[in-house]
């Protein structure tokens, strides 16, 4: 008998294909598995899909089809501890299929046929009205400033190059707060954090050397300085593949990060909300097929 398992695509992601799809459910289905194809409508069907899917079946093997925002809906609907998740790059950056070394969606096909999985850690970030989960990281102050300030327009129109442009925005309007980060006993006044679960950020960049999805901690990096020039050389030494340093920048490891201030929140490329925030992890909170 086939083994039963969900895809949850979203046909709207920046590299959807029919053809793709099609070509994969049949390697899925030579492969012995019983794929079902569930496309989203909508940006809150993944997470509904996945929260039905681990109602109806105690173990479930639930496919992310689309890109990372695929799959953080996928991770904010599932049920803790129960549910095998896999990835399906469909997406824009696909940051996650770069993080596994996934180079195509065939290469993921054959991935979940082999069916070798590693128990996958997730963030939970709590603010004020707020419960969301993710799995790449989740930056406060610059980075979510920039998401936050994307127009839908610019989005749709010039795709990856909206962020860039939200980016000149948000260096033409600076503004130099700091905010208290406090994590390991220690607190440190910052301009900026970014608590991540992976290493690289926005595309194939290295960020935070160290971080992966599959340990209990995250790698959280620190902007304690205000300098627009410290941004601009962190940018540099990231798109260089250097990660986290330069002038004012610290990179440390915790698994619970609290964070004060008022600024703006991202997860996962996201705008959540504005701070203060708690984020703690979550080890072992699905099975990832790798
Ligand atoms: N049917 C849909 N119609 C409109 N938006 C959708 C639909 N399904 C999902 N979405 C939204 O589309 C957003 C972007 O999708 P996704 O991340 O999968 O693709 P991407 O942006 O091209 O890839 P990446 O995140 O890797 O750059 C998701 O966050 C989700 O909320």
């Amino acid at each position: 008998m086939s083994t039963r398992c969900s895809i949850i695509i979203n046909p709207t992601s920046g590299s959807y294909s029919e053809k793709v799809v099609g070509r994969v459910v049949a390697t899925l289905r030579e492969g012995g598995l019983d794929p079902l194809v569930l496309p989203t409508a909508g940006p809150d069907d993944a997470a509904a899909f996945a929260a039905r899917i681990c109602a109806r079946e105690p173990s479930p093997l639930i496919i992310a089809a689309g890109g990372d925002g695929t799959v953080n809906g996928v991770i904010n609907g599932l049920e803790p501890g129960r549910a095998t998740v896999a990835f399906l790059p469909l997406g824009t950056s696909n940051v996650l299929a770069r993080e596994l070394g996934i180079g195509s969606a065939e290469e993921a096909a054959r991935r979940i046929i082999r069916g070798e999985t590693r128990p996958l850690t997730v963030g939970l970030l709590e603010g004020f009205g707020v419960r969301r989960r993710f799995f790449l990281m989740a930056g406060v102050g610059f980075d979510g400033l920039v998401v936050e300030g994307v127009r839908g327009g610019e989005k749709r129109r010039f795709g990856a190059a909206a962020y860039l442009l939200s980016a000149l925005r948000t260096f033409a309007a600076w503004e130099t707060k700091s905010m208290a980060v406090t994590a390991g006993g220690e607190r440190r006044l910052c301009h900026s954090v970014v608590v991540c679960n992976a290493a690289r950020y926005g595309g194939n960049h290295l960020l935070a050397p160290g971080a992966n999805l599959f340990g209990p901690e995250f790698g959280v990096v620190c902007l304690g300085g205000s300098r627009r020039r410290d941004y601009l050389r962190l940018a540099l030494n990231v798109v260089a593949g250097r990660g986290a340093r330069g002038s004012g920048v610290s990179l440390f490891h915790a698994a619970e990060v609290e964070i004060g201030g008022n600024k703006p929140v991202q997860v996962d490329g996201d705008f959540v909300c504005h701070g203060p925030v708690r984020i703690s992890s979550l080890p072992g909170f699905a099975r990832l097929v790798v």
